[in-house]
């Protein structure tokens, strides 16, 4: 079996005189393919070509990409067998650049924060009314991944056949973040329209409804949902990693994110979380240098009682804030 390469494989050669670097001496890509990553899986990308809309194909790096990772979402250029037959492999040998990086965080299986899905435009944020009940602090951790990664945050609230969303709703509704609500499968057209010509990735802890949700607007994709068995753990899917599925009519791709519980909000800039708040932005001018928004000398209080802003929008940029480094999941 053929070793797998990853980003731990590219080693620094030594110097030979006066040679050039190795990507130099290779042939230009120009008839390389254009594609689409739709999973990762140790050291193997699946990938759907433009130009043969559906058709999968199997790759590796090529060793000229360097350190740099690939990801689900990633657009790049692949040569060598781009046939799609089961044994075709092909290379990848570029990588577009990414419009935008979602982080997940290390966790004990994997100590480095990676990219969990490049050139996504919307975070979609499943949460049920109840059955699980929402985890506020989640669903802010989520938005400020959102809002840090420049995608544009959407509530999914499922299970409004047991509980109106009215508390949700009350919680979120200064944020004016858009929401969609879905009951026993009443409301996926409407989430649909949202998602149509944009790559959405799907986020939400176990048994709000993800799958149920993720099988309704990709048939056929067949997710696993429902209780899961804890002694096998069949019905849940353990890998950390995210999947593109293609809604009908190559009208966009959902990221399915199965098993993923965070995100690297680490090195979140608090600027980049601010401008989800242009109501603010008039008040943080007059900010102290370095302000944390959350210290005495902060502007935005004055602001807020010059009326310039609603109290609770403030309110909510400071929990936002806060939520970057709460001990929690996502
Ligand atoms: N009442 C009600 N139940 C729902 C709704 N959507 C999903 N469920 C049920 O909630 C349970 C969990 O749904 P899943 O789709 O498996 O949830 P998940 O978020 O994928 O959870 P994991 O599979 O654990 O990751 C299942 O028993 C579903 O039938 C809904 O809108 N209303
Ligand atoms: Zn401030």
């Amino acid at each position: 079996m053929p070793r797998e390469l990853d980003e731990d494989d590219v080693r620094v050669r030594p110097g030979r005189g006066k040679s050039r670097p190795r990507t130099k001496d290779r042939p230009g890509h120009e008839s390389a393919a254009a594609a689409f990553v739709t999973q990762v899986d140790r050291g193997r990308y699946t990938c759907v070509l433009d130009d043969r809309a559906g058709t999968e194909v199997t790759a590796m790096r090529a060793r000229e990409l360097g350190r740099k990772g690939v990801a689900v979402g990633d657009r790049v250029a692949l040569v060598g067998d781009v046939g799609g037959g089961d044994d075709a492999l092909a290379r990848i040998v570029r990588l577009e650049p990414r419009s935008t990086v979602l982080r997940r965080t290390a966790d004990d299986d994997d100590p480095v924060e990676r990219v969990l899905v490049a050139n996504a435009d919307q975070l979609v944020v499943v949460t049920a009314t109840v059955d699980p009940e929402p985890r506020a602090g989640l669903i802010d951790r989520c938005l400020v991944a959102a809002y840090d990664a420049g995608l544009e945050p959407l509530l999914c609230i499922t299970k409004t056949d047991l509980k109106p969303p009215d508390e949700l709703l009350a919680a979120y509704g200064a944020l004016g973040v858009r929401w969609v609500a879905v009951s026993r499968g009443e409301g996926v057209g409407t989430v649909a329209e949202h998602l149509v010509d944009r790559v959405s990735v799907l986020v939400g802890h176990s048994g709000v409804g993800k799958s149920t949700l993720v099988n309704a607007l990709v048939p056929g994709t067949g997710r696993a949902t429902g209780v899961v068995n804890a002694v096998t753990g069949r019905g849940r899917h353990t890998s950390s990693s995210a999947v593109a599925l293609p809604l009908p009519d190559g009208a966009g791709w959902v990221v399915d994110t199965p098993g993923v519980r965070s995100f690297g909000l680490a090195h979140v800039d608090p600027s980049r979380v601010v401008t989800a708040f242009p109501d603010l932005a008039g008040g943080i001018e007059q900010c102290p240098r370095g302000c944390t928004h959350d210290e005495p000398e902060c502007a935005l209080d004055q602001w807020v009682a010059e009326g310039h802003a609603t109290p609770e929008r403030l309110e909510s940029l400071r929990r936002l804030l806060a939520a970057r480094t709460a001990a929690d999941a996502y």
